[in-house]
């Protein structure tokens, strides 16, 4: 049967994480789901046993494989690297330290049949964030949140679980994704020409990483900075910016003056 579905996964030492991801994505997607779905996973030459684990995945029958980049390194490059290899119209990206639950995949498959972009949401009705997410965690992810509101009504545009057809992919200006950092999804969201109307949501438990670290670090704090500041004159124009900013500040200094000063 022809591969229909692709779900591409960065990663990075992340050797733990590949089997129990395969299992529990495979087990979700049942036996007519399977038939139609690859499980690409792009590693930056972790040298960790990674390909290893996904060799002896293959063996059992699994249709997994593994990219291994040994000249780039980063999370969004990983990404679009998956999306132009896959072979499936559906592109769904998701972590491999199962934050990202595969159990969400199936309903996810099924609403980008519907949708150009759907987004993994841990902001809506009977979802939400995993309580032992640490509280520094939600403050940076808080903050970057809001810093991102005025470019996507989509609910959670820090979320890096979420599907695109790739028909919408190749609508891209040519060289206009900026594969660096870590929010390649803001960056479609911006930057792909469907209407924000059309975006799906697909609301998900974010749970915690039990095995291997975190890969966020101050220099993906800097790229996102980065990053906003170019969506932000890519979508209202560079003269336009500083207005932008004042509201910004305005806006910041009215929220401090409310929680802290009036009462
Ligand atoms: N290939 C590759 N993969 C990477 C790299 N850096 C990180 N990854 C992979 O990208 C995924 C997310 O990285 P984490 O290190 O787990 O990120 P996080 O701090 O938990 O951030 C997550 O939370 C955000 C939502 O709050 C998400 O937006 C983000 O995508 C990520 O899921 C993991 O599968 C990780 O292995 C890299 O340089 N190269
Ligand atoms: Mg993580």
């Amino acid at each position: 049967m022809a591969i229909e579905n692709s779900v591409i996964v960065p990663a990075y030492h992340e050797k733990l994480n590949i089997k129990p991801l395969t299992e529990r994505l495979f087990k979700a997607l049942g036996e007519d789901g399977s038939k139609i779905t690859e499980l690409i996973f792009v590693d930056d030459n972790s040298q960790d046993g990674s390909v290893e684990e996904v060799e002896a995945l293959q063996k059992k029958g699994y249709n997994v494989k593994i990219i291994v980049r040994t000249t780039e390194r980063g999370l969004s490059s990983a990404v679009l690297k998956g999306f132009y290899e896959a072979k499936g119209e559906y592109l769904i990206c998701m972590d491999a330290d199962l934050q990202h639950p595969p159990e969400y995949v199936p309903e996810l498959f099924t609403k980008l049949r519907k949708h150009p972009f759907v987004i993994g949401t841990r902001y809506a009705a009977g979802v939400g964030i995993d309580k032992d997410w640490p509280l520094y965690r939600r403050v940076l992810s808080g903050g970057a949140r809001m810093l991102a509101k005025p470019l996507t009504l989509a609910s959670d545009p820090m979320s890096g679980f979420f599907g695109v057809q790739k028909v919408e992919l190749s609508r891209a200006s040519e060289g206009a994704i900026n594969a660096k950092g870590f929010k390649i999804a803001l960056d479609l969201l911006v930057k792909l020409p469907f209407d924000d109307a059309l975006i799906g949501e697909q609301p998900f438990s974010f749970g915690v990483r039990t095995e291997g670290e975190s890969k966020l670090s101050g220099k993906v704090m800097i790229q996102y900075l980065s990053q906003l500041k170019e969506l932000y004159i890519y979508k209202f124009g560079a003269e336009n910016i500083v207005a932008l900013f004042v509201i910004w500040a305005l806006l910041v200094v009215f929220i401090f003056y409310y929680l802290f000063i009036k009462n």
